[in-house]
């Protein structure tokens, strides 16, 4: 069945999993989640104009549509994935994960490559086991490199995906204290992470490693790989402790990003290697980093009526809020202000990491914090502002507006931080 699927997949107009989104000519596959079972939504995709749905039950169709029946539509999605990846071996992939920094490390890899290749990345952050297969199907023929972004919240998921996309160079941005609870700490996520290690070994590939990263070079030891970074590294650089612009010299230039944060010099140290090792110029190399400006709430300076804010409330966890918060203080000018939300997914260590963060607030005079959430609520913050929700915070500033501050806004997801944007 697989093959016969693939053979209308190299004819269809793209795959799609949502009705709502369907194009003519798409292959729908109906996905069960949460909220819906797509099979439900089979004769709508075909009535949208989609030339074959696959379904994992009974579904009624008109008699001419092409149904795929299979045990599981995940799986058959991942399946074809997987198959379509060993179809193309023109292509050159790169596979990435790591706790922190995957997209911006994606971003800027995309826009050094894309100076000299077809290059296709995954859209957003759509990296899990449903994103990576998509982010594989929806990828141009003509695609020369393809840069393919893994994410997981628990051991197993990059071994998974890393059997789909198969990469050929694999890269760990870092191990950070990320998603705690379903890696069941921080020995978990490091075991979780170099499941790419063990793939790439296993498949002959290439590992890019931040020799600047002790615990990288530890876990990538039995892989072949190509270090950067570090001095005694094929690709040698110095890290610039600049927050703004976050840059790195290599070579005897200085590679200039429109990054805000020193932490982001391994993201850009690893665009700069992966560039050189597929033979990209330095001028373009330098012409990719710089033109790269992030968007979607990560690290994005801007400017209010009257404050500057630093809007990274895309996501948090301990190291990068840690990493937001140093870098923020050491730039900002004051009056400074911290607002910072609560961090997901941290299991039993959440009360404690969320204290750990207050107690490196409380050290650093000429920050005013306000804490939002009720793990920071809950903490030990002896006169700091808090709220346990953000729409709370929301009408304290209604009430009380900040003027001619430089503000950090820093939260998970769930936290929504990015609402109190109008009221800075
Ligand atoms: C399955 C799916 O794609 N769902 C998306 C959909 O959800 P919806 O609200 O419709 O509900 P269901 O999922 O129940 O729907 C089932 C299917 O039915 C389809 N359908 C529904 C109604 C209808 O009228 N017609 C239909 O065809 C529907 O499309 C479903 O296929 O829409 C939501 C809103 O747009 C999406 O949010 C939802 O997407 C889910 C969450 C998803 O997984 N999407 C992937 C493509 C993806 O990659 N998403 C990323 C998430 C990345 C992430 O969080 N990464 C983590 C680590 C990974 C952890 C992993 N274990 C995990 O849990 O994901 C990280 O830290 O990086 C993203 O959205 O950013
Ligand atoms: N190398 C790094 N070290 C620590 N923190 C980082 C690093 N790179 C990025 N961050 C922080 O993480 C935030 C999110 O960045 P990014 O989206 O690139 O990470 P991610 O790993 O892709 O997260 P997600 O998978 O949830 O999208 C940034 O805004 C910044 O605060
Ligand atoms: C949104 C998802 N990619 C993520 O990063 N989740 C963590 C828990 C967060 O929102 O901080």
């Amino acid at each position: 069945m697989l093959e016969e699927l693939y053979q209308t997949y190299l004819t269809c107009s793209g795959v799609s999993t949502d009705t709502r989104a369907i194009e003519r000519g798409n292959i729908y596959f109906a996905l069960k989640g949460p909220s819906f079972n797509g099979n439900l939504f089979a004769s709508q995709a075909i009535e949208a104009g989609a030339i074959a749905v696959v379904v994992d039950e009974d579904v009624e169709v008109p008699e001419s549509a092409l149904v795929f029946q299979t045990i599981d539509v995940l799986t058959t999605l991942q399946d074809l994935a997987r198959h379509h990846r060993t179809q193309c071996s023109n292509t050159t992939f790169i596979g990435l994960t790591g706790s922190n920094g995957k997209t911006t490390a994606k971003e800027l890899m995309k826009s050094v490559l894309s100076t000299s290749f077809r290059t296709h990345a995954t859209f957003g952050n759509l990296n899990n086991h449903i994103g990576v297969p998509l982010t594989l199907l929806r990828m141009p023929v003509d695609t020369e490199v393809a840069i393919i972004e893994m994410g997981a919240n628990h051991r197993g998921e990059i071994e998974l995906l890393s059997g789909i996309s198969l990469p050929n160079y694999g890269y760990i941005t870092n191990f950070g204290k990320a998603h705690l609870e379903g890696f069941g700490g921080i020995e978990g996520v490091i075991k979780g992470k170099s499941e790419l290690y063990a793939r790439m070994k296993e498949i002959n590939g290439t590992c890019i490693v931040n020799g600047m990263d002790e615990l990288q070079l530890v876990q990538s030891s039995e892989c072949n790989r190509i270090v950067y970074g570090s001095k005694q590294s094929e690709y040698p650089m110095e890290y610039s402790e600049v927050n703004y612009p976050a840059q790195v010299r290599f070579n005897g230039n200085d590679y200039r990003s429109q990054l805000t944060g020193s932490f982001h010099t391994a993201n850009i140290g690893a665009a700069i290697a992966i560039g050189k090792i597929l033979g990209v110029s330095e001028a373009n190399i330098a012409l990719g980093i710089h033109s790269y400006a992030p968007e979607n709430n990560r690290s994005q300076w801007t400017k209010t009526n009257t404050n500057r804010v630093m809007l990274d409330a895309y996501n948090a966890n301990p190291s990068s809020m840690l990493a937001s918060l140093k870098s923020f203080i050491d730039e900002a000018a004051t009056p400074r202000i911290v607002i910072i939300g609560d961090m997901f997914e941290l299991g039993e260590a959440s009360a404690e990491e969320h204290q750990l963060i207050v107690d490196y607030l409380k050290q650093k005079e000429g920050t005013n914090a306000i804490l939002v959430g009720e793990h920071f609520s809950a903490t030990d913050h002896e006169s700091m502002l808090s709220f346990t929700t953000t729409e709370r915070c929301e009408n304290y500033l209604k009430e009380n507006p900040i003027t001619n501050s430089s503000i950090l806004l820093k939260g998970s997801r769930g936290m929504h931080l990015e609402t109190l944007y109008p009221y800075l």
